[in-house]
């Protein structure tokens, strides 16, 4: 069954007691993926007891020089300039009032937020974007007289402004004639219709290839996950997200904090590391990242943990530096672990439409990018985003973000986001 049948079959239940809560265990295999696929890593591999949530976070300080690892390591590559070494900084285990308070409260668990569903966030965290295709959709249609050239233009113009970006819009609408002439439609509601129908399917197409399980390093080694993409786009906040959402799977959980380069975001990633009870791996302000990296690496492998994020810095797409300084982080986590990294995840912010693309070819060209994490979603009113990143990029989004908090960042499902987006659209 396609995903347009499916989420045509899933809008038929309209009652919403009958129909997504009733619906969550089996319509969503993104989550059940999550579980199935995040499994074989821990096969055979040392468990670690969960720690008691109250643990006080420990965080390890790199030196801001690698040269303690002489013997492993060619200390050459880590050309440290004066301005780039200053002296330890203090950074505080236990962070300001305002962090304890954060996590006294995520402790405590917010009631609302963690029971929410996967539907729920998926239909809250689209709200925006439902709203924004349903008002293009109507202000197209309420134009309509004929299905001519006129009608066509006007199509292309409402696709490419919900962000589906220029040639995905002239396939949709190219398919969209064809279909018209073939089953000779004519009625406005079977026409939208349509154009959902080719949406959907032409996106399901793309991604018939599209590996979107998160990879994992073979039992009793780390599996290391670089996040990468330019500053602001949320890499922090998604580290932090992702730390507690494996935390709570009961995996032992490290964090790198790679991005020396922003003030505040070592800091920040100590927040996050605070509430979820993980250690985070710092340096000193400017220390070179892969220095942090290495020692991070280090700790990963000599103390059994499962999983290490590492954080790094976002500066401009066209900055050589960045892009040099993460082969570099590559090269350093291989010296230690040859198979790692087994995920480097691009972040982009769907708010930024297009431009997110142009970012992502960058990153493409210059790392090798296995998914993406597309976050922001609750921001925009287009969403065609996930359509045109499909297109394009042949990159399956892993996850996707809905909001600030942790459970706002849920397993991407194909399903759940189609459905999030055009419920209101399609009546059977
Ligand atoms: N609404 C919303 N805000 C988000 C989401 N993800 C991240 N943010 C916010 O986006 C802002 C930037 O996030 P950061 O995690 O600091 O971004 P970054 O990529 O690490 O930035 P640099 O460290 O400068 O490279 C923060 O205010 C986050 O709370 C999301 O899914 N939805």
């Amino acid at each position: 069954m396609g995903l347009f049948d499916i989420f045509k079959k899933k809008n038929r239940v309209d009652s919403p007691e009958e129909s997504l809560d009733q619906e969550e265990g089996l319509a969503n295999p993104a989550d059940q993926e999550s579980v199935d696929k995040s499994a074989p890593a821990n096969d055979g591999q040392t468990e670690e007891e969960p720690k008691a949530a109250t643990e006080e976070t420990s965080v390890t300080q790199a030196t801001g020089d690698s040269t303690d690892s002489k013997d492993q390591f060619d200390p050459m590559q880590f050309v440290i300039t004066e301005e780039e070494t200053p002296g330890e900084i203090e950074i505080p285990a236990s962070q300001s009032d305002k962090v304890d308070d954060v996590a006294e409260s995520v402790k405590s668990g917010n009631p609302d937020e963690s029971e929410k569903t996967t539907a729920e966030a998926y239909d809250q965290g689209l709200s925006q974007s439902r709203k924004g295709f349903a008002q293009r959709f109507n202000q197209f249609l309420a134009n309509f007289r004929s299905v001519d050239e006129d009608f066509f233009e006007q199509l292309e113009d409402t696709l490419i402004g919900a962000d589906l970006g220029f040639d995905l819009s002239i396939q949709i609408s190219n398919q969209v004639r064809e279909a018209v002439k073939e089953r000779n439609i004519k009625d406005k509601a079977e026409i939208q219709a349509l154009i959902i129908e080719k949406m959907v399917n032409q996106y399901e197409e793309q991604g018939q290839n599209e590996d979107q399980s998160m990879h994992f390093a073979p039992a009793g080694q780390p599996t290391v996950i670089l996040f990468v993409g330019v500053n602001g786009v949320g890499k922090t906040t998604t580290v932090g997200k992702l730390a507690s959402t494996y935390k709570q799977e009961g995996k032992k959980v490290l964090l790198a904090a790679a991005d020396t380069f922003r003030a505040g975001a070592v800091k920040q990633l100590q927040e996050w590391g605070t509430r979820d009870g993980v250690p985070v791996v710092a340096g000193p302000e400017k220390a070179d990242p892969a220095s942090v990296v290495y020692t991070a690496v280090e700790k990963a492998k000599n103390e059994n943990y499962d999983v290490l994020f590492v954080d790094t810095a976002g500066r401009l797409q066209n900055n050589v530096n960045l892009m040099n300084e993460l082969a570099k982080m590559n090269r350093v986590i291989q010296k230690v672990l040859p198979e790692a990294p087994q995920e480097v995840l691009l972040v982009l912010d769907a708010t930024t439409g297009q431009n997110a693309l142009q970012q992502a070819k960058l990153f493409q060209n210059s790392s090798d990018v296995t998914g993406i994490v597309l976050t922001k979603m609750d921001g925009t009113a287009k969403g065609g985003i996930v359509f045109a990143i499909r297109d394009s990029l042949h990159l399956p989004v892993k996850w996707i973000g809905f909001g600030e908090k942790a459970t706002d960042l849920r397993v991407f499902s194909a399903e759940d986001f189609v459905y999030g987006l055009f419920k209101d659209l399609v009546q059977e």
